[in-house]
């Protein structure tokens, strides 16, 4: 595949060059929380800039439902961009002039975004494609999507890979070309209707698999446990349970959680207590896995050659729900294990807990991404890089 290296030795003074970045950080109003994703981007867009090029950057925040809303606008990012880059990135729909950046608002106020129809989003690419000379896909968080700002454009633009994408394709090619064993993966976070397909392919290739995080309890459910009011995926249990039989037959060690810590309510302040997880109380919801899941993860991590994490084991935003991804998140910085955290709020996870980023052999800043790339599924967004 072309690189941003081959587009810089073609020369961009004054070539309009669209970015895909992925800047979908997380807010408290119009705080951002952690920058780690802007940060990741700037080298790419840094790099255009300083070759003179016109750099036009579309991205998303959240899932936003196709039609603009203000509580999902990149306007915070644009600010934090412009500081980033030492010069003010502005929010717009045009060109922008040589050796600036114009940063397009978020592109998932477009319905064609993130369409089914094929044709809808090829629509969409045409328009992004009329503004641009060149495509750099730099979002790696992204590419596991077939999005019309991701993937379709790169069909109507002579296209190239940023440093972004790059560096991060190298090492996880490195985690499964080299992989040592025993392979962990730790799942934990939200997106679990997302992951959960993810799941049936990695069992093919994990030693030990632990689920935390809003994941556990669509498992605890299949296991015959009540959830109480947690985050439960109903209509894939049946599919759960299919997992936990597969585990078995394929001698993969799938590690539920033994405890947790139930809350009357989704708030910093809840009243909590510790549970088992067979004593979940109808009127309560899990937002930590407990201290003896703690332990017990910590434990199933020490051997490990290879870990993989995504998802944070709880509701780590709330500091009171936040020691089971301290935890798992201490215990990769003790391992020799090569450790790779992926996905943006675990990244985000690891500084808010003011964890050592070189305590981890990789922060990636894609979670969806990187599941699917380690599960050995083909990435839309990479791949049409490579056509
Ligand atoms: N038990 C739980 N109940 C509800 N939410 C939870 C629970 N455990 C974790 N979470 C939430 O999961 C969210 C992160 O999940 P997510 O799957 O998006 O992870 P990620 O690392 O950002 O990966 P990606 O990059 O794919 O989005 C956090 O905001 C956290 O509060
Ligand atoms: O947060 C992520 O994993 C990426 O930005 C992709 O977002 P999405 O899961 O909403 O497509």
């Amino acid at each position: 595949m072309k690189t941003l290296d081959d587009l810089l030795s073609e020369g961009v003074s004054g070539r309009r060059v669209l970015v895909r970045a992925d800047l979908n950080v997380p807010l408290d109003g119009d705080r951002i929380t952690d920058d780690g994703r802007v940060r990741a981007s700037v080298p790419t867009i840094k790099a255009l800039v300083d070759a003179g090029a016109r750099v036009l950057v579309a991205a998303h925040l959240g899932r936003p439902k196709g039609e603009p809303d203000p509580e999902f606008s990149l306007a915070p990012v644009a600010v934090r961009l412009g500081e980033l880059l030492g010069t003010p990135v502005e929010i717009g729909t045009g060109t922008a002039g040589d050796g600036t950046v114009v940063l397009l608002e978020n592109i998932r106020f477009d319905a064609r975004e993130t369409s089914k129809d094929d044709a809808e989003r090829a629509a969409l690419a045409d328009e992004l494609a009329a503004k641009a000379d060149a495509f750099v896909s730099d979002g790696f968080g992204v590419v596991h999507r077939k999005q019309a700002s991701v993937y379709d454009v790169a069909k109507k633009l002579p296209h190239y890979a940023g440093r972004l994408v790059l560096a991060e394709v190298e090492v996880l090619r490195k985690l499964t070309d080299d992989l040592q064993r025993p392979y962990v993966v730790a799942l934990g976070g939200s997106k679990v209707s997302d992951k959960l397909g993810v799941i049936k392919n990695l069992l093919t290739k994990v030693d030990r698999l632990l689920i935390g995080g809003g994941m556990a309890y669509t498992f605890l459910k299949a296991q015959g446990h009540e959830v109480g009011g947690s985050l439960l995926q109903e209509d894939q249990v049946e599919q759960v349970a299919g997992f936990l039989e597969e585990a078995e037959e394929r001698g993969v060690e799938l590690v539920l959680p033994v405890d947790v810590l139930a809350a009357a309510d989704f708030a910093p302040d809840a009243e909590h207590e510790v549970v088992a997880t067979d004593a979940i109380p109808a009127d309560r919801q899990g937002l930590d896995i407990g201290p003896a899941t703690r332990e017990l993860f910590a434990s199933k991590l020490a051997d490990a050659k290879t870990v993989f994490w995504n998802g944070p084991m709880g509701v780590f935003e709330f500091e009171a729900f936040a020691g089971g991804t301290r935890a798992v998140a201490e215990a990769l910085v003790k391992s020799d294990a090569f450790t790779v955290v992926g996905g943006g709020d675990s990244a985000a996870a690891v500084r808010a807990l003011g964890l050592p980023e070189d305590g981890f052999s990789h922060i990636s800043t894609g979670g969806g991404a990187s599941l699917e790339f380690l599960e050995g599924k083909e990435l839309p967004g990479v791949k049409v890089l490579e056509d």
